[in-house]
């Protein structure tokens, strides 16, 4: 058995309403790491010493039934467990004893407050890391449309990584079968299909089809609606999870949906669907709000999509918290571009 200490750096930008705890402490029994991300945890006990916790106390923790991810309190069966890991979310742990046979190492990161929130460098999945702070092109066309093509595709993904994309967002399984041979760059996968309102990677089938292409990230609806298969998000992610090791980004509308997609399990929360659900907010640029909220709350890569059409709304995304930035229309959709222009240049009656 292996004893190893995390260490969380004492939030910079603690919100207000939470006083930072002075100490505190949890203490986890029988860690089992599946992966170098994703930890089988019980706890033994949680102790808290703060302000709002005074005084000290012990406060034992029934053993966790079930997985439990470290740094989240996706999972966490038990209030007191959640409330301590929800405590870490915030940057108010300040000392998590792990102990248990663990491939990841002491944290020592407090750089911004969405970095704060990930787990650790050393437990970061590389596809993740990679585009930590940088630029994702989406390439896709639609059905009908000329570029609707994978070689075209693929080769839109070589020019887009030519300038500079650190990752790559595309849909169908054919695409992403091209892009992955032809590119090392980390590529979100995603399967549209389906004319429901469900129609990003809609069912389990679908995102396994996605993973065996070898997309490093499986791009899902994360919303409230029901999905065609009848499964949850979260059995959807816990069987890509177990099924293919591969990380999931749930697309989500709204604040709510975003949280629960993080409790579902998804590694990756995206902003995508604001303003393509029946009650989210539809609007003419980014949902830059709905980016820095989620970034503010929760313990996973908060990834700005939608309606990114300028260079300054990207940088704003980031400034908001955005993990990373994904660009679709606005680099890789000539018709909706030409249209841009088009509509400007043309005099009304012309
Ligand atoms: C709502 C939906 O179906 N979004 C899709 C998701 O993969 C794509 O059609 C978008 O192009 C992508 O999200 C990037 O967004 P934008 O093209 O606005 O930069």
């Amino acid at each position: 058995m292996t004893d190893t200490t995390f260490r969380f750096a004492p939030p910079r930008f603690a919100p207000p309403r939470f006083a930072p705890a002075r100490f505190a402490s949890v203490r986890f029994a029988s860690v089992r790491f599946a992966s170098v991300r994703f930890a089988s945890v019980r706890f033994a006990s949680v102790r808290f010493a703060s302000a709002r916790f005074a005084p000290p106390r012990f406060a034992p923790v029934p053993p966790c039934v079930g997985p439990l991810r470290v740094g989240r309190f996706a999972s966490a069966r038990f209030a007191l467990a959640r409330r301590a890991l929800a405590r870490w979310a915030l940057g108010t742990v300040l000392d998590a004893r792990v102990i248990g046979p663990l491939r990841a190492t002491t944290i020592e990161d407090s750089r911004d407050h969405q970095s704060r929130r990930i787990m650790t460098s050393a437990a970061e999945h590389p596809a993740l890391a990679a585009i930590r702070g940088r630029l994702v092109v989406s390439c896709q066309a639609y059905p009908g449309e000329p570029m609707r093509d994978p070689d075209t595709m693929c080769r839109v993904a070589r020019a887009v990584a030519a300038g500079g994309a650190a990752g790559i967002r595309a849909q169908g399984l054919e695409d992403l079968r091209r892009i992955r041979a032809a590119l090392d760059l980390p590529l979100i996968g995603l399967w549209k299909d389906g004319d429901g309102d469900v129609f990003i990677t809609p069912t389990l089938d679908h995102a396994l089809a996605v993973a065996a292409t070898g997309a490093d990230i499986v791009a899902v609806d994360g919303t409230c609606r029901p999905r065609p298969d009848g499964r949850t998000l979260a059995e959807t992610v816990k069987a890509v999870h177990e099924r293919t090791g591969r990380l999931v980004m749930a697309d989500v509308s709204t604040y709510e949906e975003g949280i629960a997609a993080a409790e579902a399990g998804a590694d990756v929360v995206g902003t995508t669907l604001s303003g393509y659900t029946a009650y989210s907010r539809p609007g003419p640029g980014p949902d830059l709000e709905l980016v820095a909220g989620l970034a503010r709350d929760l313990p996973v890569p908060v990834i700005a999509e939608g309606r990114v059409h300028t260079a300054e709304q990207a940088a704003a995304a980031v400034e908001a918290g955005a993990y990373a930035v994904v660009v679709g229309t606005a680099i890789t959709h000539p018709t909706t571009i030409t249209r841009w222009f088009a509509d400007r240049v043309t005099r009304p009656g012309a």
